[in-house]
């Protein structure tokens, strides 16, 4: 087994490099148009504390629906288990992450909180018990991360909301049967906010390190989440963090993990680390081409593969 060093995250670049303009970048909004599928960064956090990193590292990129795991995050600490699970469910969807044909067929309640429709859903129960939900995001992951700089990309922002017609649909389908309580034009700059946020590799994997800790940010004595919550966030990554891909990734890499259509994965190993990759360049079900397959490479390479 290869041991963790920043050597060795180098060395699976320049191994993946040769994918990053396999992938197609997303074009559904200009702003995420424009970014250079040359972009590759890793950043991988032990439970020590230590941080190894490669590639672009640094940059901030678009998290988009890397977001959804905060905003699930945040919900579980303002409700009850039951109160989320009533209206989200925690299955695969199978489905591409904004599909609408499941919704209608089962009655407006969303697989799970890691597809759009299911992520709405949580930003429409932020809306009701958070006064400011933006602002408070922005608190929470700024305390994550010990960096009071990260910020929404309001160009990103703006123009989801522009071009927001199959969310908007999502939204409204949800409203029809009762499963959305807030104002839905409200609700989608919320969680197209959310999706805006800039954050880099480094920032990403000490963001989620209470994903890797039991629930406590990384050296921290207050926990995020309880254990249990913890766990259960785990066991939602791994059967739809990565959408209709969630089984391949399962198969390939063996962590739990979330992806954005910005090209950033965040992958977990409980008790051991976080890993944050990004590359722009998509496969089909939207997640980062050669950012799974350099997940794969360290997980052959530490033999860290949770299965
Ligand atoms: N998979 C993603 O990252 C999707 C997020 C994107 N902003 C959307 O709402 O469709």
């Amino acid at each position: 087994m290869a041991e963790l060093s920043n050597a060795l995250l180098g060395e699976i670049l320049h191994q993946v490099r040769p994918l990053t303009r396999q992938g197609k970048v997303a074009d559904y909004i200009p702003a995420l148009a424009q970014v250079s599928p040359d972009y590759l960064g890793i950043a991988v956090l032990t439970r020590n504390g230590e941080l190894f990193q490669a590639g672009d590292a640094q940059v901030r990129f678009s998290i988009q629906s890397i977001s959804k795991v905060l905003s699930l995050t945040l919900a579980q600490t303002r409700y009850q288990e039951q109160e989320i699970w009533q209206r989200v469910g925690k299955e695969p969807s199978g489905q591409p992450f904004n599909s609408l044909v499941q919704l209608e067929m089962e009655r407006g309640k969303p697989r799970n909180p890691f597809i759009n429709a299911g992520a709405l859903v949580i930003c429409d129960m932020l809306e009701t018990r958070l006064t400011a939900p933006r602002q408070r995001m922005l608190e929470v992951v700024r305390q994550l991360c010990d960096e009071p700089t990260i910020n929404y990309d309001r160009h990103v922002a703006r123009s989801e909301f522009e071009h927001s017609a199959r969310n908007a649909a999502i939204a409204w389908l949800m409203k029809s049967f009762g499963n959305f309580d807030n104002d839905v034009p409200g609700v989608l700059q919320t969680y197209f906010h959310y999706c805006s946020l800039a954050m880099s590799c480094q920032e990403l994997a000490r963001c989620f390190s209470y994903l890797a800790n039991q629930g406590y940010p990384l050296g921290s004595t207050a926990p995020v989440l309880t254990v249990r919550q913890t766990r259960q966030i785990n066991a939602l990554l791994i059967t739809s963090g990565m959408y209709d891909g969630a089984g391949e990734f399962a198969w390939r890499v063996g962590m739990p993990a979330k992806s954005g259509v910005g090209g950033g994965i965040i992958a977990i190993i409980p008790g051991e680390m976080t890993i944050a990759v990004w590359s722009p360049g998509l496969d089909a079900s939207g997640n980062s081409l050669a950012g799974t397959a350099a997940l794969e490479l360290l997980s052959e390479r530490l033999g860290c593969s949770i299965f």
